[in-house]
């Protein structure tokens, strides 16, 4: 009774205490069809959603009241809608990687979402506590939704290798009876942890339970959802199996992995949407025109696809759903937005360890430049705080991957919930003694300038999709310069909102908010709100600090020091170099129990005192 009446009596949430109010921008709205979908992809446990940056400022919360009033608009014309997610849920926020064990609140946080079609990302496979969290707490809480076409997991308990989740699934839609048979695949990903097997999708799609599925008669569109790059090998190969067998039915895929908007038409009747990173983007699908028993399509046409990527914000939230501020909360997207207020509580994120005192970009700017990430880590982090106390006395070289830095951080406050947005991973270092100088940069050249050497050895170094620097410059051949005012480029909204007012006062003639100007296969009308472009710059493989006591004499020898996630690449141009060292013998801990992500955090506390 007491807790219905504080129920009742509490202020209403949307969106997180702390997150700046979205900014409003002209928007092109939703086609919505006879089947739509919203899908997420990536969030990277960014489910409180970003609270230095107004485009993307709604929670997980907001977004249950959004699919919830998507849900009720178009059942309500007799449509149906799908909620998708393909993986990478975990690793990158505090929100997952704060608590101990690792992922406690954000599972129960995710669970509240009605998804209707989930599968794994590559995250959930590094390691071995991980997989065995979905396996034991994500699967059961979505029974009958995940599917895992591709992974077997070692059963914890009775040691058999075992499916992930279901291969597949057949369904029927709940307004129309669409009958869809439905995969869910990983990429042909080879850095999992050896408790799990990810069988390549081009073996996979061979096999007999795949060839029956799509041999099915009574099926009016294929469903493939997975955390595959749309525009990939691995479903170019399923669109041509199905595609080889049945002509005629559409094929829908959702993708992931690159943090990319994209869209891909595979021809007249298959397309393919990827929503993008860290809960900025929910894409939007809608199909017209399928064939059912019901309706058919006595034409014979093809289907007309629609797409569109939903900046998550309540602004773009309150436009799709036709409500308001107050219409748009419901019951429980406010319970699912205290509950994230309240796990961040729990977890400290709010906690201050310094403050930045300008933005440092990960891709906006060029590297090297005094605002790029990498640059302050070469110049500033590494070289101030990489010490080994046993290995005091001779110089280190150390190579650092730039996938290991995760996003930007932005002047201002520098917290717990930072930390882990910055660099999530849990590798320490890891050296070999005495390398000749010379052969260290060998090494830094062979990482950088000939990845194409690396993946080409008869070596297992992964996929094409894997890359020692971050995904997304995996889609991006060359740099994006916004041919914008740079300044204004760089004006990220604060919180606090210094920059919150675009559209008056100093901005440029179109006054437009900097965002995703997304070009894809099908135009570039994707994006609901539309942005002004900002710049993105290519990074290389690998950054490099010489850490020495007389940083102006070139060392003969080194430490050559490196993160431990990239040993096996570290090992493989060692051999191209031709440096004679085991790494499994030779190769040992350098700073021992220091992750990347302590040594970060242990000089913000030191160097970036608040004011
Ligand atoms: O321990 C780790 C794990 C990953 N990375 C980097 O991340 C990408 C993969 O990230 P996605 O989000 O799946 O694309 C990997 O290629 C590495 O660059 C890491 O540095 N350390």
């Amino acid at each position: 009774m007491l807790l219905a009446l504080l129920w009742l009596l509490r202020p209403a949430l949307a969106a997180q205490p702390s997150a700046p109010e979205p900014i409003p921008a002209p928007l092109r709205s939703l086609e919505f069809g006879q089947l739509n979908f919203l899908h997420t992809t990536d969030a990277h446990g960014w489910l409180a959603g970003h609270l230095q940056e107004p485009s993307y400022s709604a929670d997980w919360g907001d977004y249950v009241s959004f699919a919830t009033h998507i849900r009720a608009k178009v059942e309500a014309q007799g449509q149906d809608l799908l909620v998708i997610d393909t993986g990478d849920r975990v690793e990158g926020n505090g929100l997952y990687d704060s608590s101990e064990p690792k992922g406690l609140y954000l599972s129960e946080i995710l669970r509240h979402q009605h998804i209707d079609l989930l599968t794994s990302g590559n995250h959930e496979l590094y390691k071995q506590n991980t997989s065995e969290a979905e396996f034991f707490t994500t699967v059961p809480n979505f029974r009958g939704k995940y599917l895992a076409s591709n992974i077997d997991i070692i059963h914890p308990t009775t040691k058999d290798l075992v499916p992930l989740a279901p291969r597949y699934k057949k369904f029927t839609t709940k307004q129309q009876g669409i009958r869809i048979v439905a995969f869910g695949f990983l990429f042909d990903f080879t850095g999992n942890y050896n408790n799990t097997v990810v069988q390549p999708v081009e073996d996979t799609i061979k096999e007999d339970w795949f060839q029956e599925a799509i041999r099915d008669k009574e099926v009016d569109l294929f469903l493939v959802i997975g955390h595959v790059p749309v525009h990939s090998p691995e479903y170019q190969a399923i669109f041509k199996e199905i595609r080889g067998l049945r002509w005629d039915i559409p094929i829908q895929f959702f993708g992931g992995h690159q943090h990319i908007r994209d869209y891909a038409q595979f021809d007249a009747k298959a397309v393919g949407l990827a929503s993008g990173r860290f809960m900025e983007t929910i894409g939007f699908m809608s199909i017209d025109g399928l064939t059912t028993d019901t309706q058919p399509n006595a034409m014979g046409s093809s289907p007309v696809f629609k797409r569109r990527y939903i900046d998550n914000n309540l602004f773009s939230y309150h436009h799709h759903s036709g409500l308001d501020g107050e219409s748009f909360l419901t019951e429980k997207g406010q319970n699912v937005s205290q509950l994230i207020a309240e796990s961040r509580t729990a977890l400290h994120l709010d906690q201050v360890y310094g403050c930045a005192p300008h933005t440092l970009w990960t891709s906006r700017v060029k590297y090297p430049s005094n605002d790029s990430i990498y640059t302050w880590l070469e110049t500033q982090v590494i070289p101030d705080s990489l010490k080994d106390e046993w290995r005091s006395e001779t110089p280190a070289l150390a190579i650092v991957n730039t996938g290991a830095i995760r996003f930007d951080i932005f002047q201002g406050p520098f917290t717990q919930d930072s930390t882990f947005i910055v660099s999530p991973f849990t590798s320490g270092f890891r050296y070999i003694k005495n390398v000749p100088y010379n052969k260290a940069q060998l090494i830094m050249d062979i990482l950088n300038k000939q990845p194409q050497v690396l993946r080409a050895s008869q070596h297992d170094m992964g996929s094409p999709h894997t890359t020692l620097a971050p995904p997304e410059q995996l889609a991006y051949v060359e740099d994006t310069v916004a041919d914008r005012d740079a300044a204004w480029d760089r004006r990220i909204p604060f919180r606090g909102g210094d920059f919150q007012a675009p559209l008056s006062g100093d901005a440029p003639s179109d006054k437009l908010v900097p965002g995703y100007t997304t070009k894809d296969d099908a135009g570039t009308d994707g994006d609901d709100t539309i942005h002004s472009p900002i710049s993105f710059y290519r990074v290389p493989n690998c950054i490099q600090a010489l850490v020495s006591a007389n940083a102006s004499v070139v060392p003969e020898t080194i430490d050559l020091v490196y993160i431990e996630f990239i040993e096996r690449y570290v090992a493989l141009a060692a051999k191209f170099a031709q440096l004679d060292v085991d790494f499994s013998k030779e190769s040992d801990v350098y700073m021992p129990s220091i992750t990347f992500t302590d040594l970060i955090l242990d000089w913000v506390k030191e160097h970036w005192k608040c004011e």
